[in-house]
């Protein structure tokens, strides 16, 4: 509300009409009915900008709806029943099956888990009849339409349609049958393309997005507004995390579709396979990126289900970056190809660094362990044993 002592300092209506009648060339009456008018109208516009602004936690995370509820703001959170019932969606993507390993190496053994052929999780009717059948107690939400550039450029409906239909579905689903707590996993796309470098979690909103992932990433700014929202209206505990760039073990190694590194690994083994003399990388090879191992996220995601309860994302990501040129050197010479590279710059370079600010998470007390030669060496076996093997 404006106080009266700021109302007081304001010159009256008729001072200012007799000041700016003779400057305006308007007559007093005039003058004065415009004054009226853009005061009331500035003092409406204040009054309800402030009355808005007093409850919102976008302006003052300390206000009184926030203290009142305490799922808005950052809660005590407790640690995840080894007993209880975990819903882990997308688990047998890179990231999905990172954390069911995990889940299961920390002596979790009560997991759901439904392929996509057993349940899509576009339909909102078999969504809902899961969750009141299954009434899972905590829900990891890895399920998502996923790409790298190119499959993010080319299909745009998709990454914004499925995506949204996922999340939609699965929060409101989760929410309903009485899940205890929700993790969502965004990117690092959902911040703007030229974001301050590290991004802090802040920068949300503040700028155009990278054009490239751009439907992608307003689903995943969705999915965070939308765990936001529960917190506020209906106190319940759903929480964000955004990764940065991740790799390892199921990841996807389609040739377009899929994401620089593992693209890489596939294509210098298969030079390598065909002793090729060159291997053709996209775009300029300038563009910086920070890698982090998906096991590494995994221990992220479960430390954040046990130890994390607030309303803003967390950032997740290794601090570690590294311009695609010397990630292609890297997997050149974990893959051992001894030819040359060739940069095809009719692709697209994309956001020209995305350096996520990781201080949140580490004041909270995790780092991440594994380093990026470790994990492309590691990746590579995977890689073998699992695809190239299978294959033969
Ligand atoms: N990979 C990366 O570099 C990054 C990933 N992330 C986020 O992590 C999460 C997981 O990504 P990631 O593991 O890489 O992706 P993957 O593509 O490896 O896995 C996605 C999983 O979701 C499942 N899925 C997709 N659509 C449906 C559907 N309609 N119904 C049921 N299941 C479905 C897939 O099943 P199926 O294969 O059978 O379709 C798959 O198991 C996503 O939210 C993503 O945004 C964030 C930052 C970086
Ligand atoms: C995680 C994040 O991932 C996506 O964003 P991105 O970081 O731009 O993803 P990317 O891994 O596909 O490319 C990284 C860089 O690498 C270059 N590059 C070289 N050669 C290949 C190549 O062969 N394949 C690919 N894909 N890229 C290549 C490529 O030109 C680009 O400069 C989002 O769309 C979205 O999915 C998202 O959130």
């Amino acid at each position: 509300m404006l106080s009266s002592k700021n109302k007081k300092k304001w010159p009256t209506p008729t001072q200012i009409a007799g000041g700016y009648s003779d400057l305006l060339h308007l007559t007093f009456a005039e003058v004065y009915k415009l004054y009226l008018q853009i005061y009331v109208s500035c003092s409406l516009t204040s009054k309800k900008l402030l009355s808005y602004k007093s409850k919102s936690p976008f302006f003052n995370p300390s206000s009184s709806l926030v203290q009142t509820s305490t799922m808005a703001d950052t809660t005590a959170s407790s640690e995840m029943e080894k007993s209880a019932k975990i819903f882990v969606a997308g688990h047998r993507g890179l990231v999905g099956s990172a954390i069911v390993r995990k889940l299961q190496d920390q002596g979790f053994k009560n997991l759901v888990l439904r392929t996509h052929s057993e349940l899509d999780l576009t339909s909102q009717s078999d969504v809902e009849s899961f969750f009141a059948t299954e009434k899972p107690v905590y829900v990891i939400l890895a399920a998502a339409k996923v790409g790298g550039i190119h499959a993010n450029n080319t299909y745009p409906a998709d990454f914004i349609g499925v995506n949204l239909q996922i999340q939609t579905n699965v929060i409101h689903s989760a929410y309903t049958h009485g899940v205890k707590k929700l993790l969502f996993l965004g990117s690092s796309c959902i911040y703007p393309k030229f974001a301050p470098q590290p991004i802090p979690e802040s920068a949300l909103l503040t700028g155009p997005l990278e054009p490239t992932n751009e439907w992608y990433a307003i689903a995943k700014i969705a999915g965070i507004k939308m765990c936001q929202a529960y917190r506020i209206q209906h106190q319940w505990d759903a929480i964000s995390g955004m990764p940065t760039n991740l790799y390892g073990p199921n990841d996807n190694f389609h040739p377009e579709n899929s994401h620089v590194l593992p693209a890489l690994m596939r294509r210098f083994h298969e030079a390598k396979a065909n002793n090729a003399d060159e291997v053709v990388v996209w775009g300029s090879g300038s563009p910086l990126r920070e890698f982090l191992h998906v096991d590494d996220l995994a221990d992220a995601c479960v430390f954040l289900m046990d130890r994390y309860s607030g309303f803003e994302h967390v950032n997740v990501g290794s601090g570690v970056e590294v311009t695609i040129k010397e990630l292609a050197e890297l997997v050149k010479e974990v893959v051992g190809f001894k030819g040359k590279l060739v940069w095809d710059c009719s692709k697209p370079d994309g956001t020209p660094r995305k350096l996520m600010d990781n201080s949140k998470l580490a004041s909270l007390g995790w780092t991440p362990k594994i380093t990026l030669k470790d994990g492309l060496s590691q990746t590579y076996e995977w890689y073998l044993e699992n695809v190239v093997q299978k294959k033969q």
